[in-house]
């Protein structure tokens, strides 16, 4: 197997993106966390930028221990002095200088011309050489760089000392074809090419980034540049979980990284919380839906055999399972496995598809069925064959007075009546039950739900009721929330009482 090397910039493109921005403090956690992760380079910053950013590199480099760190600069001497002084605690340092070659950059950016901009990239990475032993060069705008004046700049740095030279398609350009064609083309004509490492830094303005990248891996690159959650200027990076699991999952390849590929979900989601930035919900690897099932037909498909549907097995990636999410594409047997995840076990067909055709008329008017809605229209299958019924309820409650309720049971085809009075109407009904339900029993946990938005709303009711030291719990729907209340009591009382 042939190592890849990890070179991960979320601190320094990644954290480019407007509202990124972290403080000393949380970049030394994620360097922290990047280590554990098993990443070869940690970019740290651009320490000419600002004192902040310089102060974070400092820090870093004394809280990390084996991976290397990276400092960036544009091919200035100021830049490189500046980070020097912050690489000096860096146990593995690298100085990532560089410059921009295509036309674009050379005419408009630096009114030059290609000689100058070939003399500016090699005086840079000498300077570099004076700091440190591993200079690494970026070419910027390689991707839009014409190829043979890419490698006669490649060459040259090469030859005046760079470790590794960095192809960056730095506007997200490149047809993965071309840039495969561009690193190909390095590597059959760049002397010397053999003592550097080439590496690639792909941007996504046009969603090939991932695509690019493997493409220059495929072509002979042996680093890659990358984020997590692909975030990074503009269109974002490279995301680094994309590559870790496309090597991980194509073993033919003969390419293996360092990447622990079961820290990636925490990592992804310290990194969204601590930027606050979102993933989309559909992103590969750690999206919230890239291991959700939603439709019948792939739900029964995984529950008969999980690689129906998964070429990654969730643990592999740091999650516990995956998820059948319950929609109304879903199917019976995704529902029967996701109420017997719940401790319902319905064993009776028949049964079963009652439940499936109340859950189809509840998920058509609720885009996301939970838990407990679940368990709530199993119960309201259950409170038909309960001992316990309710027969009627009738409750005054209002402003100013106190709540009466009186209440019909039938328990085991026996009918019952009672009244009480309440601090509101809930208590007044859950009052006149126990007055026929003469146990010790108490309400713990109570909580009420809208079902969707508007005031004919059902709502739904979750209790916890507390009976000789053991917890029940009750469940029901209803558009009168005190009847609901009043069912949901009853509930958690049939489960003890039968
Ligand atoms: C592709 C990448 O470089 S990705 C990194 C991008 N990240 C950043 O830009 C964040 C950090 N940047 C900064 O803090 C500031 O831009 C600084 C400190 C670097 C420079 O600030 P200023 O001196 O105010 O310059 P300003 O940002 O306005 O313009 C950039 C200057 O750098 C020059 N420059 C840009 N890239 C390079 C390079 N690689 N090598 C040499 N000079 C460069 C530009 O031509 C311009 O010079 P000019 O003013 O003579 O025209
Ligand atoms: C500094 C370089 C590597 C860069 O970020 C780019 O070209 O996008």
């Amino acid at each position: 197997m042939d190592k890849l090397f990890i070179f991960d910039t979320t601190l320094r493109d990644g954290e480019q993106v407007p509202g990124c921005q972290l403080n000393t403090v949380e970049k030394i956690q994620v360097a922290k966390a990047l280590e554990g992760l098993g990443v070869d380079v940690i970019e740290a910053g651009f320490p000419i930028s600002s004192p902040g950013d310089f102060n974070s590199v400092v820090e870093i480099s004394k809280a990390v221990t084996w991976p290397t760190i990276c400092a960036l600069t544009r091919g200035v001497e100021k830049d490189i002095e500046v980070a020097a002084e912050a690489l000096k605690y860096a146990k593995n340092k690298r100085i990532h200088t560089g410059i921009g070659t295509s036309d674009y950059h050379i005419r408009y950016k630096f009114n030059s011309n290609q000689e100058e901009i070939l003399q500016r990239a090699v005086a840079a990475v000498k300077y570099a050489k004076r700091y440190v032993e591993d200079v690494e060069f970026y070419a910027e705008d390689a991707g839009r760089t014409d190829n043979e004046y890419l490698a006669r700049v490649v060459e040259a740095v090469i030859k005046a000392g760079a470790t590794v030279v960095n192809i960056p398609d730095t506007t997200g350009y490149c047809l993965p074809v071309d840039y495969a064609a561009k690193i190909k083309y390095l590597f059959e004509h760049v002397n010397g090419i053999q003592n550097a490492i080439i590496s690639t830094h792909c941007h996504n303005d046009l969603g090939m980034a991932t695509a690019n990248t493997l493409a220059g891996v495929m072509n002979g690159a042996r680093q890659v540049e990358v984020t997590i959650n692909g975030i990074g200027e503009r269109a974002g990076n490279t995301s680094l979980e994309e590559i870790a699991m496309i090597l991980k999952s194509h073993k033919e390849l003969l390419i293996d990284t360092n990447i622990n590929t079961q820290k990636i979900t925490p990592m992804s989601r310290m990194i969204s919380s601590l930027m606050n930035m979102p993933v989309q919900p559909n992103k590969a690897i750690v999206g919230r839906n890239a291991f959700a099932h939603s439709s019948g037909i792939h739900q029964d498909g995984v529950l008969k055999n999980r690689e129906s549907y998964e070429i990654i097995d969730p643990k592999d990636v740091g999650l516990d399972e995956n998820s059948i999410v319950l929609t109304a594409r879903s199917g019976r047997a995704a529902l029967k496995h996701r109420l017997s995840v719940l401790g319902v076990d319905v064993k009776d067909n028949e049964r079963l598809d009652e439940i499936y055709q109340e859950f189809l008329k509840l998920a058509d008017r609720k885009k996301d069925i939970n838990d407990n809605d679940i368990l709530m229209l199993a119960g309201k299958e259950r409170l038909e064959k309960q001992r316990i019924k309710l027969e009627y309820l009738q409750v005054t409650s209002g402003v100013g007075i106190r709540s009466v309720a009186s209440i019909g049971l039938n328990i085991a085809g026996e009918h019952f009546e009672a009244a009480a009075t309440g601090n509101g109407p809930v208590d007044a009904g859950i009052n006149a039950l126990k007055q026929i339900i003469k146990r010790k029993m108490t309400l713990h946990d109570f909580l009420i739900q809208a079902i969707t938005k508007g005031s004919d709303d059902v709502g739904k009711v979750h209790m916890q009721v507390e009976y000789e030291g053991n917890m029940y719990y009750g469940f029901s729907g209803n558009t009168d929330i005190v009847a609901a209340s009043v069912e949901a009591y009853i509930d958690a009382i049939n489960k003890f009482i039968q």
